[in-house]
């Protein structure tokens, strides 16, 4: 379960560029909730991911995970139980380490570095399986360096690291926003068993309307800082691509890439 609670962020605080973005903000995610996260070009989506995650700190308020207060917690120490994978495939995986390294590396996070999980025969075995399941025919390329991997085969790579120690929290940051729409199908889809699997609460940070619709059982939209709109099972599996626009469209509140992705046939 994450609880937020009060938190506040303003960036360039006393300076012509001052945002003051969160104030007040409050959000409560049960355990093994899905929520997908949508919203107007600069309502705070990836700010939010990053103050839970710790990259950047709060001015005041409360993130607890699972019970436990992650206010001033590193970043490097809070990656032990959140897994976060970003838009940009190069950013989850080691290109000059091979697909077994990285995932070794997945194995120990949060541990005294150390790749001896490499050696292991046994891992060796799970790697495949886990590679098996995603279809790609990763598993026969256990020993080929991760730089030589496709953007969609690396975000697969990157999402199957970031579940391989189950986290209490994933944070999905527009990780297919870089991938041609068929690997982005894949990945989704992909992320959808994962997450069912291994129960885990997720947040999904997207531009894609029909995907914040037909993924997570609850879909949150924030505008200037704010939640606008929370909706959660039956209503929003009611929910269209068109009903949400007239409900909360006319763009206000939806981000330009939204609207156009809607406008245009991709
Ligand atoms: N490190 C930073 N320094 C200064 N301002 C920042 C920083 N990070 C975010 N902001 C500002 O905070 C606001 C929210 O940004 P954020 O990236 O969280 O929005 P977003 O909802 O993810 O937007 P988009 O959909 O356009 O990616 C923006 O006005 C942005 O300029």
């Amino acid at each position: 379960m994450i609880e937020i609670e009060g938190l506040h962020k303003t960036f360039h605080r006393g300076t012509a560029d001052e945002v003051a973005l969160f104030r007040d903000f409050s959000l409560r995610v049960e355990s093994g909730e899905f929520v997908t996260i949508i919203g107007s070009n600069g309502a705070g989506k990836s700010t939010l991911l990053n103050l839970i995650a710790g990259s950047i700190p709060p001015d005041a308020g409360r993130i607890v995970v699972n019970g436990r207060d992650v206010g001033k917690m590193p970043e490097h120490r809070r990656s032990a139980f959140i897994s976060r994978v970003f838009q940009n495939p190069a950013l989850g995986t080691s290109p000059s380490l091979t697909i077994e390294e990285n995932l070794s590396l997945a194995v120990n996070k949060g541990r005294p570095f150390g790749l001896g999980f490499a050696r292991d025969r046994r891992r060796r075995e799970h790697f495949k399986e886990r590679l098996a399941s995603l279809g790609l025919g990763l598993e026969n390329k256990l020993d080929i360096k991760v730089g030589v991997l496709s953007g969609g085969q690396r975000q697969a790579l990157a999402l199957l690291m970031a579940t391989e120690v189950s986290p209490s929290l994933l944070l999905l940051d527009e990780h297919t926003a870089a991938l041609d729409p068929k690997t982005a199908g894949i990945i989704m889809e992909m992320t959808k068993k994962l997450v069912e699997e291994h129960r885990i609460t997720t947040l999904m940070v997207t531009h894609n309307m029909k995907n914040a619709l037909d993924y997570g059982n609850r879909l949150v939209m924030l505008h200037q800082g704010s939640v606008v709109v929370d909706i959660g099972g039956d209503a929003k599996r009611g929910l269209t691509v068109a009903k949400l626009m007239e409900l909360f469209g006319e763009g206000s509140a939806l981000s330009d890439r939204m609207v156009f992705a809607e406008f245009s046939e991709v």
